[in-house]
């Protein structure tokens, strides 16, 4: 046995020649290897190469010397001693060592590395030792133990100690060593725990049987134990051993290997190729020859084993069977060339001389590094020093970033600024444009009556062409003078319209001036949101100091909310103005309702007092009437009443005394609504009682039928009042018609009235004075005349007012279809039913003898009028308005005649209920719905007023007569 403490170390090998196994000796194998000595060792040659011819001269025999041989009388603890027991002294002492066995598969590696329970092998017996040796030399050195163990299976490191780590990486370090990164190194110093180690990592190990060794190692197998020892000097060694039990070397038709077995042993072959390429290139001669360690993981891991730094003990295994000639042959030739590796082996040693100086090294580097940050310390010191506080430090930074802070703040603002100019603006464009829709609106509305008024003159115009081909020289004259006046009146007012439609084009193009700037302010108004919103957000990273930022928001959340609230002011005035012209509209139109409601009450007593005609239309319509304003009166009762409870019941307790003093007022309302009456007479009653001065809204100005009224004068006086005269029937036998006999017209009634309350509403002045003006203004314009051409609005009053003038004739016009002529009953016992079944026939019979009975009729009627309003008077609470119908003794053209007054008013909702056989009639006759006013007045006589101006019609649009007549000649 060599000294393996020399420094320069060369390779040592032993060789163990194990004994025949049972298969061999059951074959009868013949044994070719033989141990000569302690150290030689002879290949013979097989029996078969006797019988070779070509071998029959040369023969193979070789003796081989190692440095060590082994036989099967060789035990465990002999080969350990001569192999590896003399390492451990070295390993203590801080050199690395390496044993690993070598050679063909079950020639007794594992034998010899792992060795069994009861003979253990190098493994065990090495740490025994090891451990015997820290302990004997415990006192005076302090050791460190490691252990780590791996396998290299088809090329892939394992962790025995942890199979669960996966596969592993070599490494090299900065010293050029090979290191297994992630591997499990336990420290210990306990022998017994190592073991433990060692056995459990052995479990882990892959063997699987093959034909040539039932516990055949698959891998390369690396027990690494360190260790480290400091003595009494302070003088620390490290030592490292590897022990290494490799796979051995197959043949595949020897081991009868497949599959996974196959591809284990060709990378087992493989990385033992490599290892002896190393041997080859360790071992040549040649000092310089490359060793290529990367072919394999085995031989990277012993590198340093093989050429480096290690003192390498290499255990050969061979059969001595001559079966296996030709791998004992190998082996020992690998054996062979292997002894001839020489290493150089060195102490890893570290002298305390050698740290002392390391240390100072450092403690000097480290004194400079704190030199340095003290200086570096005390600068900043000084530095702060100048600085009283931090707030110094921050003003300084505010100080550094105040320009960009500024600069964006002025942009915010100026932003800002911009948007809320931009929103008053916006604000005065609307206010504008506001007033030019009102101001459109009156223009639009004076064109719409000019026209309306156009389109009744002309429809009246041609009404006279027609009767002026049967009219006298004198009519004649007359009409001419008419003529020229409407002609006058027409060219005046043409002058307004065409004001007005000036007016209306310079308003239009206004309007679109100020769409035009609205857009473009609103457009410009967006796109200052959007730059502010981009400043907004650049502001987080434009301004560092927090509070800089904050103040900044606040900025642009207090601008943000003076904008949003100039917006809702501007959205505000909007909708109030909106809502004034509502109330206005409103109150015009509760004051047209009033003034409607004198007109028909007035009408109605007008009539009871007269004991005048009604058309079965028109009694309707007041039907209808009557049911809504009782409807109306229930509403407003129930809303008072409503009031009262509310303020009675629950506040009264609390209320003051002008409030109670208001709830007193309600309940004197409320009283006096619910006493005002459908009933005609009893509104007549009550406008007696409490005299026309309390009530002066809700009464027409005194009608007087007398003969010192021109306006009925000039009826009385007119053909039309004597062809009427001679038309109706005295007293005919009062109808009732109500109930079955009304016609179901109520809905286009109501409408029709509606209309026409609509039509002379836009024509009445929405003062509460209107209606007295009116009826004032209608005295003054029947005395005056049509010549009297007053202003625009004193003609629009007297048109809502003349509506009044025009239910005379109708009034006295009698229309039912079955020629039934309605008077007012005298009182309830003697109204009777009318012979309704009275024929054309008879009334064309009596037709002859009815100009000599018109005197005393007419005589009768007036005398019946006036028992009737006696009867009415004293039946207060009951609808006496009732309606007698008689068969009347007159022509078709009589009734048609009689209607047409109706027509003249131009409006087509008084005559839309006549009967189609009559409105044939009239077709043919006049080609009209409208009859001539002429016909009205044609017993007026030369000083009566022109009915084209006082039956001034209301001014129903032509549509609405278009759609309401179609509407009513459906129906019917
Ligand atoms: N010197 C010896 N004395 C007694 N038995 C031995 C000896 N050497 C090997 N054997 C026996 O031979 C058989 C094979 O040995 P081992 O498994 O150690 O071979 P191996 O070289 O490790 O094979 P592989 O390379 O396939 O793992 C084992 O049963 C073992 O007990």
């Amino acid at each position: 046995m060599k000294d393996i403490e020399t420094k320069d170390h060369q390779l040592t090998v032993a060789l163990r020649i194990r004994p025949l196994s049972d298969s061999e000796l059951e074959e009868s194998a013949t044994i070719v290897a033989h141990r000569v000595d302690d150290q030689m060792v002879v290949l013979m040659d097989p029996p078969g190469d006797h019988e070779d011819v070509l071998r029959a001269n040369r023969s193979r025999e070789k003796a081989y010397m190692f440095d060590v041989a082994f036989d099967y009388s060789t035990s465990q603890e002999e080969l350990y001693r001569a192999t590896t027991k003399g390492l451990i002294h070295g390993l203590i002492s801080g050199y690395n060592a390496t044993v690993f066995a070598y050679g063909p598969t079950g020639c007794g590696k594992t034998y010899t590395m792992l060795g069994t329970d009861k003979d253990p092998g190098i493994y065990v017996r090495t740490l025994n030792d090891l451990f015997h040796s820290i302990e004997e030399t415990s006192d005076s050195m302090m050791y460190s133990v490691s252990m780590s163990y791996l396998e290299i299976y088809n090329e892939m490191i394992r962790d025995l100690l942890n199979p669960t780590s996966g596969f592993l990486d070599l490494r090299e370090d900065s010293k050029g060593e090979i290191q297994v990164a992630g591997i499990t190194e336990v420290s210990t110093v306990n022998a017994q725990e190592i073991m433990e180690l060692l056995v459990k990592g052995n479990r882990q190990r892959t063997q699987e049987p093959t034909a040539a060794n039932r516990t055949s190692s698959r891998s390369h197998a690396l027990l690494q134990v360190c260790v480290k020892r400091q003595d009494l000097n302070q003088e620390v060694r490290f030592g490292r051993l590897f022990m290494i039990d490799l796979a051995g070397s197959e043949r595949a038709a020897q081991t009868q290997n497949t599959g996974q077995r196959l591809k284990e042993g060709a990378h087992i072959n493989r990385s033992l190729l490599a290892l002896g390429n190393c041997i080859n290139a360790l071992s040549d001669k040649n000092a310089h020859r490359y060793v290529n360690y990367r072919d394999s993981k085995l031989t990277r891991l012993l590198k340093d084993s093989l050429g480096g730094n290690s003192r390498t003990v290499m255990i050969a295994h061979i059969s001595p069977a001559s079966i296996a000639f030709e791998e004992s042959r190998n082996t020992l030739s690998y054996a062979d060339r292997a002894k001839h590796i020489r290493t150089r082996v060195k102490k890893n040693m570290t002298s305390v001389s050698h740290h002392i100086a390391q240390y100072t090294s450092i403690i000097t580097e480290l004194r400079g590094e704190i030199q340095r940050l003290q200086t570096k310390i005390n600068e900043q010191q000084r530095q702060s020093s100048n600085k009283r506080d931090i707030r110094h430090v921050q003003a300084e930074v505010l100080s550094q970033s105040r320009p960009e802070v500024q600069r964006l703040r002025e942009q915010l603002l100026q932003g800002f600024r911009e948007q809320m100019e931009i929103r008053k603006t916006l604000m005065d464009l609307d206010s504008a444009e506001l007033e030019l829709q009102v101001e459109t609106s009156h223009h639009l509305l004076t064109i719409a009556d000019w026209e309306q008024e156009q389109n009744q003159r002309s429809r009246k115009r041609r009404s006279e062409q027609q009767k002026e081909r049967k009219k006298d020289t004198e009519w004649r004259e007359k009409d001419s003078d008419q003529r020229e006046r409407d002609s006058d009146s027409s060219e005046s007012e043409t002058a307004d319209v065409s004001s007005a439609r000036e007016s209306l084009l310079q308003l239009m193009s206004e309007q679109k001036r100020i769409h035009r700037d609205k857009a473009s302010f609103e457009r410009r108004l967006a796109q200052l949101k959007v730059q502010a919103g981009r400043l907004e957000e650049r502001l987080p990273h434009t301004v560092s100091c927090e509070s800089q930022r904050q103040v900044l928001e606040l900025l642009c959340k207090v601008h943000e909310l003076e904008l949003d609230q100039a917006e809702l002011r501007s959205s505000s005035l909007l909708k109030d103005s909106l809502l004034r012209r509502k109330d206005q509209a409103m109150q015009r139109f509760e004051t047209h309702q009033q003034l409607c409601d004198q007109i028909i009450q007035g009408q109605r007593l007008f009539i009871s007092e007269h004991s005048l005609l009604v058309p079965p239309q028109l009694q309707q319509l007041y039907d209808v009437y009557t049911k809504e304003g009782d409807n109306r009166r229930l509403e407003r009762a129930l809303a008072l009443d409503t009031a009262r409870f509310t303020v009675k019941e629950r506040s009264l307790p609390k209320i003051s005394v002008p409030l109670q003093s208001r709830v007193q007022m309600l309940d004197q309302t409320l009283d006096q609504t619910l006493d005002l009456d459908s009933d005609q007479e009893s509104v007549r009653t009550v406008m007696l009682e409490r005299g026309p001065s309390k009530h002066r809204r809700h009464t027409l100005p005194p009608i007087h039928t007398g003969p010192d009224l021109d306006s009925n004068r000039v009826f009385k006086n007119s053909p039309h009042a004597h062809s009427i005269k001679n038309s109706c029937v005295v007293t005919p036998p009062p109808i009732h018609i109500n109930g079955k006999n009304r016609e179901p017209l109520v809905p286009d009634s109501f409408l029709s009235f509606s209309l026409l309350s609509h039509s002379v509403s836009s024509h009445l002045d929405s003062s509460p004075e209107s209606s007295e003006a009116g009826a004032e203004l209608m005295h003054t314009e029947r005395k005056k005349g049509p010549q009297n051409t007053a202003g625009k609005a004193a003609r629009r009053r007297s048109r809502a007012l003349d509506v009044l003038s025009l239910e005379k004739p109708q009034q006295r016009c009698a229309a039912p279809p079955t020629g039934t002529a309605l008077s007012h009953a005298t009182s309830d016992d003697k109204l009777s039913s009318s012979t309704g079944d009275a024929t054309t026939a008879q009334s064309d019979a009596n037709n002859a003898n009815d100009a000599n009975d018109t005197k005393s009729r007419v005589k009768l009627q007036h005398q019946s009028h006036r028992e009737q309003s006696e009867g009415c008077r004293r039946k207060r609470r009951s609808r006496s308005f009732d309606v007698t119908g008689r068969a009347l003794p007159q022509t078709k053209a009589t009734v048609v005649q009689r209607l047409r007054p109706l027509d003249s008013t131009s409006d087509t909702h008084l005559h839309i209920g006549a009967p189609p056989v009559l409105r044939a009639q009239r077709g043919a006759a006049c080609r009209g719905r409208g009859v001539a006013p002429g016909n009205l007045h044609t017993g007026l006589g030369t000083d009566s007023a022109p009915l084209s101006t006082l039956k001034r019609v209301p001014p129903l649009r032509p549509q609405h007569l278009h759609i309401s007549s179609t509407q009513r000649l459906r129906r019917n």
